[in-house]
């Protein structure tokens, strides 16, 4: 499903669950179950599925990603580092997109974009063996001119901006400063005929400016629907525990709804 802009212009939500997993692994259990989150963002009017595939394994794990693949009615797309072993995978799950992106073991999120220019090789040689099994690729880069001219002269035909820094912004002149910088690497991917996407860090209190730029196809965004899903789902699952504990107190049948896995 897409939104039509008022100007006339679509614009997609890919929704990341990277941290329905980050939940799951916390206690070992098998829920709460991506595949579901990933189906149940479907329902809601997702248009594609995004998941981190890292290198760690610290939330999303290679059989969620072998599960989750033939049950999309949208796409997958998988982000990955730039790593053989990341993209041999990437090859035998075909999803519709790979976006390929740095990593850092000790990092708490991606920090920053990955560097086209210094990584060019290893990047070219990604693309070339995504391109020949189908695979649409997109770069996680900055909104930095030269990445994104490095981006379209590696054959990347999708470039996601990574919006961190606009989302971290502390007071109105940076958030301004950082929300132009967006906007100049969104004109500069339009130069260089590329599709441009962007993400991370987005709120649903600092999304609508990057929404509003209307060359920007697809915005992907993960933690905050899953943090926002806490407290717009808590009171019924608090409800519903109760009303299972009564129920069975008395002896009589009671629905659950198979909440929380
Ligand atoms: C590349 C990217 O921006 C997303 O993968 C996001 O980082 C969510 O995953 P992490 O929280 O593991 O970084
Ligand atoms: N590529 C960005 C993404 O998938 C979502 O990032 P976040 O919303 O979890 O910060």
């Amino acid at each position: 499903m897409s939104f039509l802009q008022p100007a006339g212009q679509v614009i997609d939500l890919g929704v990341n669950i990277d941290h329905i997993a980050t939940v799951r692994n916390a206690r070992g259990t098998v829920y709460p179950d991506p595949l579901r989150a990933a189906l149940i963002a479907e329902q809601a009017g997702a248009d594609l599925i995004t998941l981190h595939l890292r290198e760690d394994r610290r939330h999303i794990k290679d059989a969620d990603v072998l599960a989750i693949r033939p049950q999309l009615a949208t796409r997958m797309n998988l982000e990955a580092a730039v790593t053989q072993e990341m993209i041999d995978f990437a090859c035998k799950v075909k999803p519709q997109d790979v976006c390929l992106v740095p990593e850092r073991r000790e990092e708490v999120t991606t920090e920053g974009g990955l560097d086209i220019i210094r990584y060019q090789k290893e990047v070219e040689a990604a693309i070339r063996q995504l391109k020949s099994e189908g695979i649409r690729v997109s770069l996680f880069i900055d909104a930095d001119e030269q990445q994104i001219a490095a981006a379209a002269a590696v054959g990347a035909p999708v470039i996601e901006l990574h919006t961190g820094r606009y989302a971290e912004a502390s007071s109105p002149e940076e958030h301004a400063r950082e929300l132009e910088r967006v906007k100049a690497g969104v004109r500069a991917g339009v130069k260089h005929g590329l599709r441009v996407n962007a993400g991370h860090g987005l709120h649903y209190t600092n999304v609508q400016p990057i929404a509003a730029i209307p060359d920007i196809h697809e915005l992907n965004i993960g933690h905050a629907i899953v943090a926002h899903a806490l407290f717009a789902g808590f009171e019924n699952a608090v409800r519903e525990m109760k009303a299972i504990m009564v129920a069975a107190r008395l002896g009589v049948s009671y629905a659950s709804s198979k909440a929380g896995q």
